[in-house]
């Protein structure tokens, strides 16, 4: 049986995924799980216990995860990409119209008209006067799942898109519409657009990436939107841009205790992906991750491990060895087999920066001794014997 903790609210057909046969679930707990499904819980100052094998994160952002550290503690990491960038891509829009149209300021003032409610409407509108999109030009920083539906949109609405991403991968560039102006100056982007929006992870490169010196490239009167991480934009260069007027309004979907109730900035308490479909989507491809590598050892969509699959061979037992990505690994895997005249049926590596991974199916006997006997080698993370 595995043990796996629900951190977060997960969807019960999910849950459901985790058979009754097969796993036992539990709540919050951190000891003794071999996995954990989870959302947004920031997880940094927890401490694992060696049983813990895997963290599925039902969503796209992992900076609540210690990632690097899983990685050292052979805990392999996933998240969802993709399945909630649907649910962002329309929120993000409804931002957009917010930043344009005053919505959220006429329905507030609207929402206190005691009498005289139809004549008092007519008279007042006009403070509310905004622009239409149509025609209005939108930069988009981060072409990723959510970036590159954002980019399409704009262009279906009739606006000019450029758009920024120096890692672009092959996927979403392919889906890319060819009316988005994909550029690799983020000065242009600024110079031009009137609308910017951010879809990049939170990380040590991207952290305060919207700041005063870029801000001063920008148009004034620009508006400016963040669906994907509070830290992505310094708090008070936007809240100074936004009282001088040089940014006119702020829609942020993460707020934080400086932008609430602050002067033109709308605050969103953290929706993108909270919608039926996407939360559906996230937890089934979370579930379904986790459930592949406790029971196959495949890895699909890791964000510390690399893809690493393989189709089982019959009457076999499979190892699955985590190491670290440095020389000898594979001679001292197959020395301590060779050891044991256990026969190599099918094996697959695979690494990537940092780290790799190793499928093999063997047969013969190979004992949980023999697996702590691989483990102890230095380099290698986790040794895992699937029967
Ligand atoms: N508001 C929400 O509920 C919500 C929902 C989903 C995702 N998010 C956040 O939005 C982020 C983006 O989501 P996604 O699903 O599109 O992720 P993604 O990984 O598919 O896309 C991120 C993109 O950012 C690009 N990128 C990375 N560093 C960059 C840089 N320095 N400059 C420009 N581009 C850079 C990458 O190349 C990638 O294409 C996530 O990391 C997450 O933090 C928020
Ligand atoms: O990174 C994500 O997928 C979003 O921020 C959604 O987070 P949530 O699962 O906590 O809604």
């Amino acid at each position: 049986m595995y043990k796996v903790a629900l951190f977060n609210k997960i969807p019960k057909e999910s849950q459901n995924m985790l058979s009754e046969n097969k796993y036992i679930l539990v709540n919050e707990q951190i000891s003794e799980v071999d996995g954990i499904v989870m959302r947004s819980m920031d997880i940094h100052d927890m401490k694992f216990s060696r049983q813990l094998k895997a963290i599925a994160r039902s969503g796209a952002g992992t900076n609540n995860i210690p990632v690097e550290r899983c990685a050292e503690e052979g805990i392999v990491v996933f998240n969802s990409p993709g399945a909630n960038a649907n649910a962002v891509c329309e929120l993000t829009f409804l931002g957009l119209l917010i930043s344009s149209r005053k919505i959220v300021d006429s329905i507030n003032w609207t929402k206190n008209l005691k009498q005289d409610v139809a004549v008092t409407v007519e008279k007042g509108k006009s403070q509310f006067v905004g622009p239409e999109i149509k025609g209005k030009t939108l930069g988009v920083i981060g072409l990723g799942n959510v970036g590159h539906l954002v980019a399409n949109l704009g262009v279906k609405l009739g606006m000019e898109v450029i758009g920024y991403d120096p890692y672009i991968s092959v996927k979403n560039a392919l889906s890319l519409s060819w009316d988005v102006q994909y550029s690799d100056s983020l000065d242009e982007l600024y110079k031009r657009a009137d609308y910017i929006t951010i879809h990049v992870p939170l990380n040590d490169e991207t952290r305060n990436y919207i700041h005063k010196d870029n801000i001063k490239l920008m148009k004034d009167g620009v508006k400016l939107l963040n669906f994907a991480r509070d830290g992505l934009v310094n708090d008070n260069d936007i809240l100074e841009a936004l009282e001088s007027g040089k940014v006119s309004y702020f829609v942020s979907d993460l707020p934080n205790e400086r932008l609430v109730g602050a002067k033109n900035v709308v605050c969103i308490p953290h929706l993108g992906g909270s919608t039926p479909e996407a939360e559906n989507n996230c937890a089934e491809m979370a579930v379904s991750q986790l459930t592949e590598y406790l029971e196959h050892g495949n890895i699909r969509n890791s964000v510390n491990f690399p893809e690493c699959t393989m189709d089982r061979y019959p009457n076999t037992k499979r190892i699955v060895v985590l190491n670290k990505n440095i020389p000898n690994m594979i001679s001292t895997l197959t020395s301590v087999l060779a050891k044991y005249n256990i026969n190599i049926i099918g094996m697959v590596n695979k690494s990537q920066g940092n780290f790799a991974c190793n499928i093999i199916d063997v047969n013969g006997e190979f004992t949980e001794e023999q697996v702590r006997e691989m483990e102890d080698f230095p380099g290698i993370l986790r040794v895992m014997l699937i029967n």
